[in-house]
């Protein structure tokens, strides 16, 4: 079987939430699909009230097919340092009419701040490989592991939007979501993520500057974040453009023409408009830039700024992304 969910884009585009039913009768519950993790939690009856801000709750103990995992706990802490932790559900999840009958659902008995302030988000939906999903004493796999061999194909597509809504495809590929040809390559999932090496950047339309890293593709990351070095040529472009420690990272006169940033994978060209590079406006006059360094990290991730600018494959079939410019 196939479906497809709306996904929508928060302020700034800094996250993108999409509905998910779970349990019997459906709950739906609206989370952020992140490919860079893969642990599904979700706030519920069991998450302290004074950690939530009004955010919508699956209840297990209004679903007839919901069943405790007996000693299952997890816990996870992502790259921003926010965290969350507690106990392990099973039950039947569907998005976009593809069902799992029985999906790990992780209750959250705790969750920091960043997720507490969050209103519009319930939760996550990892879509990473489960290798890194934090469930204890036994791992589990994620949704789209358990849709897989279900699925017409064993894939997902993602497709964000600037500011407006887009679509996660299960299981099939739509044509009308991309223009060109797909350019498939192979995923390094050794660190349990969608892993690849692009092949090279170029600035605006000067020259393709040939260079091969590893780089992950993560919806659950806002920014562009790329080796300084090649981020310091991209903003050497903008003029007024600098490195501010306080704000920690590059800032720009608001009101400058930024210049596109082309990546290559392989042969292809992706291409995002220099607006996109426009992340949010600290002062009337000050923005704040999409692309950033990945040094502190250790390794490059194309979060929502690349992503919505691109078609994305995730085959789960031969461990390969495909990637199609809009
Ligand atoms: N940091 C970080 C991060 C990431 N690299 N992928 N998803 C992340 N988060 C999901 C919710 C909070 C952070």
């Amino acid at each position: 079987n196939f479906g497809t969910v709306e996904t929508i884009p928060e302020a700034f585009d800094r996250e993108y939430l999409s509905p998910v039913q779970i349990g019997t009768p459906p709950q739906t519950v609206n989370l952020n699909f992140d490919t860079g993790s893969a642990d599904l939690w979700v706030n519920t009856n069991e998450t302290p009230e004074n950690q939530q801000n009004g955010q919508v709750e699956y209840n297990p103990t209004l679903s007839s097919t919901a069943k405790k995992m007996e000693g299952a706990t997890w816990d996870i802490t992502y790259g921003d340092g926010s965290a969350s932790s507690g106990i392990v559900y099973t039950d039947v999840v569907s998005i976009g009419g593809v069902t799992v009958q029985s999906q790990a659902v992780e209750s959250a008995q705790q969750v920091s701040s960043s997720f507490q302030a969050d209103a519009a988000s319930s939760g996550l939906l990892g879509l990473a490989y489960g290798t890194i999903n934090t469930v204890q004493p036994v791992q589990q796999k994620t949704f789209f592991e358990n849709a897989m061999n279900d699925l017409a194909s064993p894939l997902f597509t993602v497709n964000l939007m600037k500011q407006a809504a887009g679509s996660y495809d299960f299981g099939y590929i739509n044509a009308s979501e991309y223009t060109g040809e797909i350019q498939y390559t192979p995923v390094d999932n050794s660190r349990g993520f969608w892993g690849f090496n692009p092949s090279g950047f170029q600035v605006g339309n000067s020259s393709f500057n040939a260079s091969s890293w590893y780089a992950i593709a993560d919806t659950g990351t806002s920014l562009l974040l790329l080796p300084s070095g090649m981020v310091d040529i991209y903003w050497s472009a903008v003029s007024g453009a600098k490195f501010d420690a306080l704000q920690g990272g590059y800032t720009f006169p608001c009101n400058t023409t930024l210049p596109s940033f082309t990546f290559g994978v392989e042969e292809y060209r992706g291409v995002i408009p220099g607006h996109f590079m426009n992340y949010a406006a600290i002062t009337k006059t000050t923005c704040f830039g999409g692309i950033q360094s990945s040094d502190a990290l250790g390794f490059s991730i194309f979060g929502d700024v690349a992503l919505k600018a691109q078609f994305v494959v995730f085959d789960g079939g031969d461990n390969t992304l495909g990637w199609a410019n809009k």
